[in-house]
């Protein structure tokens, strides 16, 4: 099924420390928010690319689309405070209403072609997927003197990933009405979820990771390696 995807790269990524955008990091060689891009411009559903980037970025964002034969960029547009405002701002350059929208962050590169498919083939007008890995910890609630104060059932937790995927429809009405009532998710399904939407998890892949800190910069070349030597493999063997 066909999809448009907005991907927000509008942080700061203070938690990686790298004195810059993280998006603009080189990940072997490529950077990171192309690395991710990469991923839909390869793949035939994909229809568009909306990419929310921050305002005196845009210039350097352009730059790569051209350098790395970005094509299926429809839209490069300057993002907000919040990750939401950001996503916000990618929905309002969506001018046809019918069809399906994905949002994945910039910062998560490592999304399979497969596991996309799986998730645009369970949206619904009013049912949304998101990728998700079971909970592999036991997870506990503590209070602000950082006293445990319950243990949470871990069969029901799930670790929720992006892509995360909407109809337009349900997707702008979750955004609108948590627009209105100033309501924020860390999210774009805690906004679904918020108007009474259903969400489906869809087991995931724990590849998918964010890069997020110093660390997942080393868990990022070695899932490359990984998948160099996968790939090499596979050529010897055919
Ligand atoms: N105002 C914001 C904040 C975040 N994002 C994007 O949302 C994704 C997930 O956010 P996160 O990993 O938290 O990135 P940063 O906000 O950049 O990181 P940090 O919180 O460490 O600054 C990233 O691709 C990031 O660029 C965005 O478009 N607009
Ligand atoms: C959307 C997300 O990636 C799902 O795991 C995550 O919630 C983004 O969180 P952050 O606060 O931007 O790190």
């Amino acid at each position: 099924m066909a999809y448009t995807v907005i991907v927000p790269a509008a942080g700061q990524g203070k938690r990686m420390n790298a004195g810059a955008n993280k998006q603009f990091l080189n990940i072997q060689a490529v950077p990171l928010i192309v690395r991710t891009l990469q991923i839909f411009e390869n793949d035939e559903a994909c229809q568009a690319m909306i990419v929310v980037a921050n305002k005196d970025e845009i210039i350097e964002m352009k730059r790569l689309f051209t350098d790395y034969g970005l094509s299926k960029v429809t839209a490069l547009v300057p993002g907000g405070q919040e990750r939401q405002e950001s996503v916000y701002a990618g929905l309002s350059e969506i001018k046809q209403t019918e069809g399906v929208v994905l949002v994945h962050d910039g910062a998560r590169p490592f999304v399979r072609p497969e596991e996309i498919r799986r998730l645009v083939a369970e949206v619904g007008e009013t049912q949304g997927a998101v990728l998700a890995t079971k909970v592999k910890d036991t997870i506990k609630k503590g209070s602000r003197e950082q006293i445990v104060t319950e243990t949470l059932a871990r069969d029901e937790l799930w670790a929720v990933q992006t892509p995360q995927a909407f109809s337009y429809k349900l997707l702008k009405k979750a955004h609108d009405v948590a627009k209105k009532k100033a309501f924020t998710g860390t999210d774009d399904a805690g906004l679904v979820e918020h108007i009474g939407g259903r969400v489906r998890l869809i087991p995931g892949n724990e590849e998918n990771i964010k890069l997020t800190t110093p660390y997942d910069i080393g868990i990022a070349e070695m899932i490359l390696e990984k998948r160099k030597e996968d790939e090499d493999e596979n050529r010897a063997r055919f």
